[in-house]
């Protein structure tokens, strides 16, 4: 329904070098798929999406939409976009913006029908100019149905809403997936990608890091969280550590001790086994702490000339995680 293939955009930086905004991005969205791209700021989501609705022309690869160029599945109202900004105009109120829009197409849904699904019908007679930034989304999304798209591409949709409003949002958006409609959203939100989205593709400056169900992209990222009750000798620690390998991050937290493995099952045997451990307990990483754990690991992998920018990313991970 959505495929990339090999797609490639650039700017200029601003000193003589070009920034890889997508850098090499094959995605395959299916219909009925709800998937978030997830990414820090500059991972290159809204420049991936703008090529995805024709916006933005990659220098190379490939881009089709429903079988066709973007643009065309644009001007047929087979896909429609609620972008981060979109010019509204302020005098008018926001049933009037609807109804405008609604004449512009060939064959619109229901205006009044728009409006409900939208959650626009509380402010509908106030003027666009004095509605909040979550009621402009609504609006704009509610323009967002009006052609009755197939498929819907969401950038950072809640910017601006608080957390109810947030979750109101999504409980809408929930609807129209259910209806059958296919949603590609951005979002640096991570509990937006693991409440709404089955899929994630997380980005980080241009490349697709993971792609997959969202509870796969989490435990790609391997590592558990492991807690026991147990104060172990030196000794017993490093014969914890020779056996099971991967174990990490070893704290003692008074008589708890915690620690972090790509290898839990071996980890909790042998705790259970093989010392007076006991009380233990389990819990995957979070999908904030795979993201982190994800985007380090392309970080420390990519060329030494990137340090900055892998110094950067961890920045913005922790920015995300505040
Ligand atoms: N018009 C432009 N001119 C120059 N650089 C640009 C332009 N648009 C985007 N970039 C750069 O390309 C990279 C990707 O930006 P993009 O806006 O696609 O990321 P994003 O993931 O959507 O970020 P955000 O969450 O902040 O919107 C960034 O480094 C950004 O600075």
């Amino acid at each position: 329904m959505i495929t990339t293939r090999d797609v490639r955009v650039t700017y200029p930086d601003g000193a003589g070098g070009r920034v890889h905004a997508v850098d090499g991005v094959d995605l395959d969205v299916s219909r009925g798929e709800v998937t978030a791209l997830l990414g820090p700021n500059g991972a290159g989501k809204t420049t991936l999406i703008d090529v995805v609705l024709g916006l933005t022309a990659p220098e190379q690869g490939s881009v089709e939409v429903l079988g066709t160029a973007p643009a065309h599945a644009v001007r047929d109202g087979r896909i429609s976009a609620l972008l981060q900004t979109g010019g509204l105009l302020p005098d008018l109120t926001a049933v009037e913006t609807v109804r405008m829009i609604a004449a512009l197409h060939r064959n619109p849904a229901d205006v009044d029908e728009v409006i409900d699904i939208a959650g626009v019908r509380p402010f509908a007679s106030r003027k666009v100019g004095k509605c909040s930034g979550g009621q402009q989304q609504r609006l704009r999304f509610a323009l967002a149905l009006l052609p009755r798209p197939e498929v819907l591409i969401l950038d950072e949709p809640t910017a601006g809403m608080d957390v109810s409003a947030r979750h109101e949002f999504w409980d809408r958006m929930r609807a129209q997936a259910d209806a059958g409609a296919t949603v590609l959203f951005a979002t640096h939100y991570l509990e937006e990608a693991e409440q709404f989205a089955r899929r994630t593709v997380l980005l980080d400056r241009g490349r697709v890091l993971a792609d997959g169900a969202t509870d796969e992209v989490r435990s790609r990222a391997g590592a558990a969280h492991l807690q026991v009750t147990w104060l172990p000798s030196p000794a017993e620690l490093a014969a914890l550590q020779e056996a099971v390998p991967d174990v990490r991050e070893v704290e003692q937290r008074g008589s708890r001790l915690a620690l972090r493995t790509d290898a839990p099952d071996a980890a909790a045997v042998h705790l259970l086994t093989r010392t007076a451990a006991h009380d233990l307990t389990i819990r995957p990483a979070s999908l904030e702490e795979a993201f982190q754990m994800l985007t380090a690991d392309d970080g420390a992998s990519a060329a030494t000339d990137r340090t900055d920018e892998t110094a950067e990313t961890a920045d913005d991970a922790e920015e995300l995680l505040r």
